[in-house]
């Protein structure tokens, strides 16, 4: 019997407010494969919103559950993976992802501020959202133009124009 071919998935990376998990899943519907993201797969394994982990268990067992998120999803699924925006600071991560084709949705100040708002979904930006998300996306975007194959600018678009074009650009 032959082994499984390693799965081709698309992962989607960058910062809270780029469109990860909206993007993401539209570009699924669009090319008929599944989507997963992170997230989603920590609440489930832990059983309580990301927000809740942050305060009950601490950010550092958060981001234990998220490299064991992307771990399992890129060695389980075949289609579209969006990740937390913080799960490529993980240098076990960043090897991970070697092999796949890596999106990195670029996103301003302005409107990653506008786009997150001000919910307590995301901990990290509770206090003072402008100033830390300028300060994490300031840290982070040399990794995220690392570890991309493609970058696209997300300001001022829509969602589902995005999607179309990351259809179009994908490998064959
Ligand atoms: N290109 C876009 N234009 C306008 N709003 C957007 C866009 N992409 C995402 N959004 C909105 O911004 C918010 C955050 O999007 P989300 O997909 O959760 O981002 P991420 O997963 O990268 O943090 C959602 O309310 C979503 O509807
Ligand atoms: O940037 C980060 O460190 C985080 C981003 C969030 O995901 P999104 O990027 O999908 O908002 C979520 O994983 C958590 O709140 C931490
Ligand atoms: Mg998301």
């Amino acid at each position: 019997m032959s082994a499984k071919p390693p799965a081709s998935i698309v992962v989607l990376i960058g910062p809270p407010g780029s469109g990860k998990t909206t993007i993401g899943r539209l570009l699924a519907e669009r090319l008929g494969v599944g989507f997963r993201d992170t997230d989603a797969d920590v609440e489930a394994v832990a059983g309580k919103p990301v927000s809740d982990i942050f305060v009950e268990d601490g950010e550092a067992r958060f981001r234990e559950l998220e490299h064991q998120a992307v771990r399992r999803a890129l060695s389980e699924h075949d289609g579209i993976l969006s990740l937390g925006g913080g799960a490529v600071l993980n240098e076990e991560t960043q090897a991970l992802l070697d092999g796949h084709h890596v999106v990195y949705l670029q996103v301003g100040l302005a409107d990653a501020v506008q786009r997150v708002g001000l919910g307590s979904a995301r901990p990290l930006l509770v206090l003072n959202p402008r100033s830390q998300l300028k300060k994490l996306m300031e840290e982070r975007r040399p990794v995220y133009e690392r570890l991309a194959a493609t970058t696209v600018v997300t300001d001022k678009r829509e969602p589902a124009e995005l999607a179309d074009e990351i259809a179009r650009g994908l490998p064959a």
